[in-house]
């Protein structure tokens, strides 16, 4: 509750913020609805009476009454319903930015490739206009509540018997109060299969994935499958709104009986004369309107509910991005001693088994280290846990001595630089696919351009119709570069620290950036990197290059042999080599196929 109410007050503020005015007048027009329908009976009444008493000043009174009410009903009604919906709109594009923000400010990755935590903060976005529109359905509830309150002290007035047609409302709560869960269970559990049935489509659609979907033939299985996604999605909900439909109609027809039972005691009110045909008037009003009053309130607090249902989740995304962003000491000038790892174990969430099983390493200050290994033997697991980007399950990274956690994330990131295998294809402009590096910049061509050449990338460029001009991407009316040009257009990209002269990296990850090239154009590559960023070795940066060729990685001061998540083998090529273990073997092998 404190935190359904600590998210009202936040959305208030925001709605406040996106327009104060409007909001106010919202906030009055609302306020003045609560009092029309008693404002309405209450005419009805008087005119009735006066008429009948022919009190001329009283039937003007109740004339210039109704058509007051019936005049902010009509005409201040539509106002307030619009300026509800541009309110909310507004609103909800804040809020929706507010997550974008959050989600891509925390900075580790689980939260967008861990299913059930993508789906938390997809429910945000799922339910962003029930959550933009909370303060509106809260104060309407609110206001609904007090109209029926005076709605029924009205009823009191003429007769205490009517009052229980007020206990008519707690069926009717509790019917609307099961329909809402139902429907929440359903939509929480559908955000799975629609995360699916989206992934799928877009396997069908995006550039890369069609290509081999096309040639395989298999988009219309994959269609086929995202389509039984949403259907079975669509099918929940379907279940889920008839049979909370179901309890709500049982308890309407308990209201519709007990609504003839008040009316038989309205009539029998007039036939003993213990009551002014006015005052039945009012009653018969007040007692069809009773039901449209139910409904309001009802449809406020499924609103309400709606937005509670993603409270939840807001705390959650919250809690979640300051913890994984808590502040930490400033990552420090250089590198003395170097970065080590005591016993490392590392578990991917929701996965049943460690990827890595106790690893300990010393990776000394201004050294080249290469890790080696089979597929899916943790070598990337390892370079992400370096960077950051995963917190080890057990055990510490240290960076000269201090805890990586102990670290600002940020501070430590900007201090880093490298590719990854699975480098970004950044469909911008060319100086900004490059540039993006060192956002600071961005905008530099000379630096843009030096770290082109330090990175052999100038041909590439030179070859676009508009060179650092040229909009990348054939999904954005431009160039789309070959795997070998945009691997070096990436490689340009990690060098943007180095050649812009801010403070040097302190580590260098290299995890198969050249795997597009051949052997020979992969150790060329990589000798011209080193050279490149032999500024920050000097300054004790470690470089950790991830590699299948054996004739780079013999380069390395020191290499890790990982096997099972483990480290099966440590030491310079020539002790590897001496030692004829595995590597040695692997090493032979390469050498004889390349020969
Ligand atoms: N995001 C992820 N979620 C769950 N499991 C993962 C994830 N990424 C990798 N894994 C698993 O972790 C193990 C190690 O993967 P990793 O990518 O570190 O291997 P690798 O040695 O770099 O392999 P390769 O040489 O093929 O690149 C594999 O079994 C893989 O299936």
């Amino acid at each position: 509750m404190r935190d359904w109410y600590r998210l009202l007050r936040h959305v208030t503020r925001t709605a406040l913020r996106a327009d104060r005015r409007a909001a106010t007048i919202l906030c009055a027009l609302t306020a003045g609805q609560a009092g029309v329908i008693a404002a309405l009976g209450l005419s009805q009444r008087w005119l009735v009476d006066h008429t009948a008493n022919r009190q001329l000043a009283g039937v003007v009174g109740a004339v210039a009454l109704g058509a007051a009410a019936f005049g902010l009903s009509a005409g201040a009604g539509r106002i307030q319903s619009n300026l509800m919906i541009y309110l909310a709109n507004r609103t909800k594009g804040d809020l929706n930015e507010e997550t974008q923000r959050r989600v891509s400010s925390i900075p580790t990755i689980t939260h967008v490739e861990h299913g059930p935590y993508v789906d938390r903060w997809n429910r945000l976005f799922q339910n962003s206009w029930s959550l933009a529109s909370m303060p509106w359905s809260v104060l309407n509830a609110t206001a609904a509540l007090l109209s029926l309150a005076v709605t029924i002290g009205l009823l009191a007035w003429v007769s205490p018997a009517l009052c229980p047609l007020a206990l008519l409302a707690v069926p009717l709560f509790l019917a609307n109060r099961r329909a809402d869960r139902l429907l929440r269970e359903a939509r929480d559990a559908a955000t799975q299969l629609l995360r699916h049935e989206r992934r799928l489509h877009e396997l069908c659609v995006e550039p890369e994935p069609a290509k081999e979907v096309m040639l395989a033939g298999s988009g219309e299985m994959l269609n086929r499958r995202a389509t039984a996604s949403w259907e079975a999605a669509a099918t929940r909900e379907t279940h889920a709104r008839l049979r909370g439909a179901a309890y709500q109609g049982a308890a309407w027809l308990l209201y519709t009986v007990a609504l003839a039972g008040a009316l038989v005691v309205v009539a029998d009110l007039i036939a003993d004369g213990r009551t002014t045909v006015g005052a039945a008037v009012m009653v018969i009003t007040l007692a069809t309107q009773l039901q449209s009053q139910l409904h309001t309130v009802l449809e406020s607090l499924s609103t309400v509910a709606q937005a509670g249902q993603v409270v939840e989740n807001y705390w959650w995304l919250r809690r979640y991005a300051d913890q994984e962003d808590r502040p930490g000491d400033p990552a420090p000038a250089a590198l003395t001693g170097g970065i080590s790892l005591h016993d490392v174990r590392f578990r991917y969430p929701g996965a049943d088994h460690d990827v890595l099983h106790d690893v300990s390493l010393h990776l000394p200050a201004g050294s080249t280290v290469a890790v080696v290994g089979a597929n899916g033997a943790g070598k990337s697991t390892l370079v992400k846990l370096l960077t950051g980007i995963y917190r080890p399950t057990s055990g510490t990274i240290t960076v000269d001595q201090r805890p990586l956690t102990g670290l600002d994330v940020t501070s430590w990131r900007t201090r880093l630089t490298g590719v990854f295998q699975d480098f970004a294809r950044l469909r911008l402009l060319t100086s900004e696919t490059v540039g993006v590096g060192s956002v600071r910049h961005v905008r530099d061509r000379r630096t843009i351009r030096a770290a082109v050449d330090r990175a052999d990338a100038a041909e590439v460029v030179a070859g676009l119709p508009d060179g650092l001009d040229t909009q990348l991407g054939a999904t954005f009316d431009g160039v789309e570069p070959s795997l070998g040009q945009w691997q070096r257009l990436a490689l340009a990209r990690s060098l943007m620290r180095e050649v812009s002269g801010d403070r040097p990296p302190l580590a260098v990850v290299l995890d198969e950036p050249t795997a597009a090239l051949d052997p020979i154009a992969e150790h060329e590559l990589f000798q011209h990197f080193m050279a490149q960023v032999r500024a920050a070795t000097r300054q004790g940066a470690v470089t950790v290059l991830v590699s299948h060729r054996f004739t780079t990685v013999r380069m390395a001061d020191l290499i890790v042999v990982l096997a099972d998540g483990r480290v099966a083998e440590l030491g310079g090529h020539a002790e590897l080599m001496a030692a004829g273990g595995g590597y040695a073997e692997l090493y032979r092998l390469q050498e004889r196929a390349y020969r």
